[in-house]
């Protein structure tokens, strides 16, 4: 549904030449939530950006339902952009307007006649969990109404893919899990393709199906999210699993096990120590529920002969387990 191929983009700033995207390729399926996550600079923006064309890139191409928009100018980019909604951190409504008078401006703007816009509004404001508050202001509204709104104008033109710009930065841990809900309902009921930018893993955890590692430009991870928890790997699992810092070397080896959907790791530590006449210490462990299935990482810390340890490792790769050997012995 969405598609970058080698894209990139330099700005000119007073230090020097940025490159704030540096080769960048993605593909987003019709119908997935893909999250792109990365430290601030990273280029997030500059990539969701790209995606309307709200930022030109300097080569490369974008494509989004079938249309390539870097090929395009002038009205038939605003044709095209009217396909593809937008949601922001600071919602961008104008706070003059009503409810109403913000979801129907895209439509106004479309030259859609009245009476249309007004049921249009109606029945996404009915979506969005608004239609009670369709007169107020904007300014009445609490942060998660003003997303609500937002949310609802970007809909209004029946948009087959939205793009969200860190649309709960601004609000409360349950303000974010009730919009995180509303976009998670909007894709499922409507088949709407979502990509967003967050700096936020809970965001990521807890609404992607897929997720993208930016770091200076560039995508260094990138896949389905039960791909990359079992990854043993990842660069994204500190983040996944906060596991905190490894304790300073002691001459043992640390491995860390990925649990998808297993209810406990007892077992696996006890029936390891016995089997290898190991001695097999829990350093930490962490438990999400991501993408709806528990999903856990165990940090293990084993003391044994190279042997021991080369035979354990195998015995639980043997078992179905993902394994990452994270500090050798010396
Ligand atoms: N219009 C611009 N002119 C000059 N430099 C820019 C411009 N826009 C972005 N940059 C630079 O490009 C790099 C990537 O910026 P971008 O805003 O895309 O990152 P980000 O990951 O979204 O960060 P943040 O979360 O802080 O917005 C940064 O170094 C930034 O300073």
């Amino acid at each position: 549904m969405i598609t970058l191929e080698q894209v990139s983009k330099t700005f000119t700033a007073r230090s020097g030449q940025v490159r704030a995207l540096d080769d960048v390729s993605l593909h987003v399926e019709p119908g997935e939530i893909y999250g792109v996550i990365g430290r601030s600079g990273a280029g997030k923006s500059t990539l969701i950006r790209a995606v309307n064309m709200l930022e030109r890139p300097d080569s490369g191409t974008v494509t989004v339902d079938g249309v390539e928009l870097t090929g395009l100018d002038g009205a038939q980019l605003r044709r095209a952009r009217q396909r593809i909604g937008m949601i922001f951190q600071q919602f961008n409504l104008l706070e003059s307007r009503t409810v109403r008078g913000n979801v129907e401006l895209a439509l106004e703007i479309a030259g859609v006649d009245r009476a249309a816009r007004r049921t249009r509004s109606a029945e996404i404001l009915e979506l969005v969990g608004l239609t009670d508050r369709a007169g107020a202001r904007v300014f009445e509204l609490s942060g998660g109404q003003k997303q609500r709104v937002g949310i609802a104008r970007a809909l209004a033109g029946n948009p087959k893919v939205l793009l969200s710009d860190e649309a709960t930065s601004a609000l409360d841990p349950e303000t974010t899990a009730s919009i995180l809900g509303l976009l998670r309902r909007l894709n499922e009921d409507l088949g709407l393709t979502i990509l967003l930018i967050t700096h936020e893993m809970d965001v990521v955890k807890s609404l992607c199906d897929s997720a993208a590692l930016m770091r200076d430009g560039r995508i260094v991870e990138s896949g389905r999210l039960d791909d990359i928890v079992v990854r043993g790997e990842s660069l994204m699992s500190p983040d996944l699993f906060p596991l905190g810092e490894l304790p300073d070397a002691r001459g043992t080896t640390i491995i860390e096990i990925t649990f998808v959907g297993l209810a406990s790791e007892e077992p696996v530590i006890s029936r390891l120590a016995r089997t290898h006449e190991l001695d097999v210490s829990l350093l930490g462990a962490a438990i999400e529920t991501i993408h709806g299935r528990q999903t856990g990482r165990t940090r293990l810390e084993l003391t044994g002969s190279a042997a021991q340890v080369d035979a354990a490792v195998a015995d639980l790769r043997g078992q179905g387990l993902t394994v990452a050997r994270v500090r050798e012995a010396r």
